[in-house]
């Protein structure tokens, strides 16, 4: 359904993409993260057909954004970069002007959107009077009008309290389950992604650093959360058993080790083993041993 190849593009002599492609398959849920500047909403834009890409090209279901933008945007839904609404006028009357850029406004479908989303008793309330989350509840119905396909959010939690997250996340879910929507966006909230989507594109320096299924980031390591004292003299003996230090306090293991042999040798070299206990890898693990 998304097919982004390639793409560079510098801001004056800033490299803010370096050759990213990643791929979306339809009805899939798809996070693209990094640090603050790493080149997300930068992907977003080229895809969006607003930022202009120096080399490579972006595709929606096979038409090229490119050359072919209006085309290729026909059946995208998206919120970029923070909404703007008429903050004098009613979220209706937003959605009545605003849907207008894309077809003609339907009523039915505009109160079952608005229904979706959560907003029927304020809709015909003025804008400026709504909170953040109304107006990003707002900006997911107008993204939602044109009935698209696929659905491109910019950091569509930003600024949600936990009960918001929760909301937006069961969302997304439930347009995919019902609808097969194809959704790509971009966040800070590990979890949330971990939680949500199918793959993950992580960025660093304009860089691709890593794509891959969520589901694949436990991997085959056995991670364990480790307490030593003193912590040089016991990671080094664990070392030489084959076991590499993640970060201070985390260990892998190799696959045929035994932790209580391990544990009960590093007990026998006076080492206090206070916590030796294994754990998952979570995506926030892995995002930041590569980010690091
Ligand atoms: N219009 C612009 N003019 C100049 N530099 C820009 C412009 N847009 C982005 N950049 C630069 O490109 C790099 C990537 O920015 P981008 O906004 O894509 O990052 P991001 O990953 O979305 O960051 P954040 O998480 O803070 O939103 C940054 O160094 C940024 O300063």
């Amino acid at each position: 359904m998304l097919d982004v190849k390639n793409l560079h593009k510098k801001f004056g002599k800033k490299a803010a993409l370096e050759d990213v492609s990643f791929h979306v398959d339809e009805g899939q849920i798809y996070g693209l993260l990094g640090h603050n500047g790493a080149g997300k909403s930068t992907s977003l834009g080229i895809i969006l057909g607003m930022v202009e890409p120096d080399r490579g090209e972006a595709f929606i279901d096979g038409v090229s954004v490119q050359k072919a933008r209006a085309n290729a945007l026909r059946n995208v839904g998206a919120i970029f970069e923070s909404p703007c609404f008429y903050e004098y006028l009613s979220g209706w009357e937003n959605l009545r002007i605003l849907s207008n850029y894309s077809g003609p406004f339907n009523k039915m479908a505009t109160e079952e959107i608005v229904g979706r989303v959560g907003l029927t008793e304020r809709i015909g309330s003025k804008v400026r009077t709504y909170s953040h989350g109304m107006r990003q509840r707002l900006a997911l119905a107008q993204s939602l009008l044109p009935m698209p396909k696929v659905l491109l959010l910019d950091e569509p939690t930003d600024g949600l309290d936990p009960e918001g997250i929760k909301w937006f996340r069961d969302f997304i879910l439930g347009l995919r389950n019902e609808r097969g929507m194809t959704v790509v966006f971009n966040s800070h909230l590990l979890a949330e992604v971990e939680q949500m989507c199918d793959r993950v594109a992580i960025l660093k320096g304009g860089r691709r650093v890593f794509e891959g299924k969520v589901s694949s980031i436990e991997g085959d390591e056995r991670l364990y959360d480790v307490d030593l004292e003193p912590w040089d003299e016991g990671m080094h003996f664990l070392a030489l058993q084959g076991c590499r230090m993640i970060r201070k306090g985390r260990i892998s293991i190799p696959q045929d080790a035994d932790p209580a042999i391990l544990v009960a040798a590093l007990v026998g070299i006076r080492v206090r083993v206070s916590a030796f206990s294994p754990i998952r890898r979570s995506l926030e693990d892995l995002y930041l041993e590569i980010t690091r």
